[in-house]
């Protein structure tokens, strides 16, 4: 096993995926989102990944990318992304953080606007104020602002099928295009990185093509999201524990510490000798909580539910939650790519065959993903009444 990016300093490993992302570069080292991605122009948000192309096989760095990818996977579920220079300079990870830091401190009346419940809204797109949310029956101790993938045909009666909410080019007039311009280059890690997990679960050429096909339309979400200060009075937290609902989760967060948390069962991972101390009980299951804390010029990805039912839980989704007790405002920009609505997500044969004979008789069920997004979106939010949880199980 490569060990070398493997590091556990910050106790989650690291993942570097120059491998793949540097073939996609120009010659001076960054990838042209209007080269790579020519439909990028015409639709930012729903660009055409299928034209995206991959060595195939892959090169050693590639392979030993995906081993490394495999292991974190396994073990933990949630690891930081590296070797993102090609694709994000520290530039555009400054210019979305304070966007939507611009956002959260616009006033009220303004965000209100944008509601979800403005009834302009399909009831998932938009704003929802501090504690709206609710995960596991308690408020969410944060407000934040959803998009997602323009539907192919309006209709804001349909859940999902409304349109974006933006904020008025007077308050915010660069917002839309810095939006637009995190959204593709989120679709295209997004694409790559399920791309290095058809290497890690030893898909042939047509398998992952047929896997390619099922996300090149990703029904993609974006969150922005604003920690305050959570109150030492309450029994809530700034997110409930949850996992999240689809492939995989690109998560972009200013420099607080401690407040994004990833619960490790010690089942995934040899935790016992390491972590004497720190082992809990939760949901019935022994583990330990780590911090994920960001680390400059990564992403924190973490797998979802989608990817766990694909690999047939050989990468289950993990578990976390946010508790922000610090006195700064926090903001967090997590991208969830996910696959197209009318995607069916069965066990794929790969992860079957990895495991062996067994793998028949623990076979998880399948999902259409659209219909599992609408059932957990439904019932969503606190002032509709029951649970809402957007891109969370
Ligand atoms: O804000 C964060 O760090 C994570 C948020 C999260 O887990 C989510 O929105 O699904
Ligand atoms: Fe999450």
């Amino acid at each position: 096993m490569p060990t070398a990016s493997f590091l556990e300093a910050s106790q989650l490993p690291i993942v570097d995926v120059a491998p793949f992302l540097k073939p996609l570069a120009g010659s001076d080292g960054r990838i042209h989102l209007d080269e790579v991605l020519p439909s990028c122009k015409t639709s930012p948000l729903t660009p055409d990944l299928s034209n995206v192309t991959f060595a195939y096989p892959p090169t050693r760095a590639q392979q030993e990318c995906a081993e490394t990818l495999h292991q974190a996977c396994l073990r933990y579920g949630f690891f930081y992304l590296s070797g993102l220079d090609a694709l994000f300079s520290s530039a555009d990870f400054d210019k979305i953080l304070s966007t939507a830091r611009s956002f959260f401190e616009l006033p009220s009346e303004t965000k209100e606007q944008l509601s979800i419940s403005n009834g302009k809204s399909d009831g998932a797109r938009g704003y929802q104020r501090l504690k709206q949310n609710v995960t596991l029956g308690k408020q969410d101790w944060h407000q934040g602002l959803d998009l997602y993938r323009p539907p192919d045909n309006i209709d804001p009666t349909q859940p999902l099928c409304g349109e974006n909410q933006w904020p008025a080019q007077s308050s915010m007039p660069d917002f839309r295009s810095t939006v637009e311009e995190h959204v593709t280059r989120c679709l295209l890690l997004g694409f790559v990185v399920t791309y290095v997990m058809t290497i890690a679960l030893k898909m042939t050429k047509e398998e992952a093509d047929a896997l390619r096909a099922k996300v090149e339309q990703s029904f993609w979400v974006m969150r922005m999201i604003g920690y305050d200060r959570l109150d030492a009075q309450t029994d809530s937290l700034s997110c409930g524990e949850h996992v999240d609902y689809g492939n995989v989760t690109l998560l972009l967060a200013d420099e607080t510490k401690g407040a994004l948390q990833v619960f490790i069962p010690s089942t995934r991972h040899a935790l016992q000798e390491r972590h004497d101390q720190k082992l809990t009980d939760f949901q019935g299951q022994r583990g330990i909580w780590i911090t994920a804390d960001p680390l400059p010029g990564a992403l924190v990805c973490n797998v979802g539910k989608m990817i766990e039912i694909w690999s047939n839980k050989i990468y289950p989704a993990t578990l976390h939650r946010v508790i922000h007790r610090a006195d700064n405002f926090r903001v967090s920009v997590p991208f969830f790519f996910e696959p197209a609505l009318d995607a069916s997500i069965e066990p794929l044969d790969a992860a079957m065959r990895l495991q062996g004979p067994e793998a028949a008789t623990q076979r998880e069920q399948g999902v259409v993903y659209g219909a599992f997004l609408r059932s957990k979106v439904a019932n969503n939010f606190a002032s509709e009444a029951k649970n809402n949880n957007n891109n969370k199980t």
